[in-house]
């Protein structure tokens, strides 16, 4: 193999070497969809360049320049617009983050159909106030794991009805927090789930999702 396909593959099983064939149905992703390192790699850049721009107070002629440079590349990208069926951000399944920049990289280290255990740091994009990241992007996490984990294990599909989360301490940025997501119980076509996400052994906040199985032809 090439490097070059060396980093595909590596990239495909991800750094905790999550393989294809060993996940359930939902931690996989779905046919066709083929991310590449260079794809890859412009998904990282801009993470990187988020978490940059949250930081940076730079003087006028770096803002007027970093403006044009970003505009240009906005443009440039434009011209390759797909639409959603062929899109690729958020769907790379096996990918930490799914090459989507929204979201933090949810890093997954054990999962079953009932249960899902991960790491994840909030970088600078993230910082609400005082070094805590900001109390929506909390939510947006626990919808990370608890989707996945409600719609694994060939469960047909399902989305969230509601989702209760509670802030038990501050939840910093810049550091490796722990979460951890159960499949508590179904009723029906209702999936309850719980997750709790920590710093050490702190909680810093825990969720209860409701997600409701989808009827044939909803959206
Ligand atoms: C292609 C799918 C891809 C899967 C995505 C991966 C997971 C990602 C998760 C998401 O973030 S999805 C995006 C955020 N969620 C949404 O946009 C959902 C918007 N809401 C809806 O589409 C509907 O409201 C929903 C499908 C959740 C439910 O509508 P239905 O008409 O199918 O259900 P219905 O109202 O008949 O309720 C079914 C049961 O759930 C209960 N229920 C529904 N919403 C509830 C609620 N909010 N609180 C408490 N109970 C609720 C309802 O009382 C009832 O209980 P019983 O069967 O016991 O009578």
């Amino acid at each position: 193999m090439s490097t070059d396909e060396n980093a595909a593959e590596e990239l495909l099983r991800g750094p905790e070497g999550l393989g294809r064939r060993d996940m359930p149905t939902s931690w996989t992703r779905r046919p066709g969809i083929e991310p590449t390192p260079d794809f890859l790699a412009m998904i990282d850049a801009l993470r990187a360049l988020q978490d940059d721009v949250t930081a940076a107070v730079p003087p006028p002629d770096v803002l007027v320049d970093t403006t044009k440079t970003l505009s240009e590349l906005s443009e440039r990208l434009r011209a390759y617009a797909a639409p959603e069926r062929d899109q690729l951000t958020g769907r790379l399944i096996t990918v930490p983050g799914r090459g989507q920049t929204m979201s933090p990289v949810l890093h997954l280290d054990e999962w079953s159909e009932h249960h899902a255990r991960g790491h994840v740091t909030f970088g600078r994009f993230y910082l609400g106030g005082n070094g805590a990241v900001h109390g929506g992007a909390i939510p947006l996490l626990f919808d990370e794991i608890l989707g996945r984990l409600a719609n694994t294990g060939g469960r047909r599909p399902s989305r969230t009805a509601f989702l209760h989360v509670n802030y038990r301490s501050i939840t910093p940025i810049g550091v490796e927090l722990q979460i951890e997501g159960r499949f508590e119980r179904e009723e029906g076509r209702k999936r309850f789930l719980t997750a709790e996400l920590r710093h050490g052994d702190t909680l810093c906040a825990d969720a209860e999702g409701l997600f409701v199985q989808l009827k044939p032809g909803q959206p």
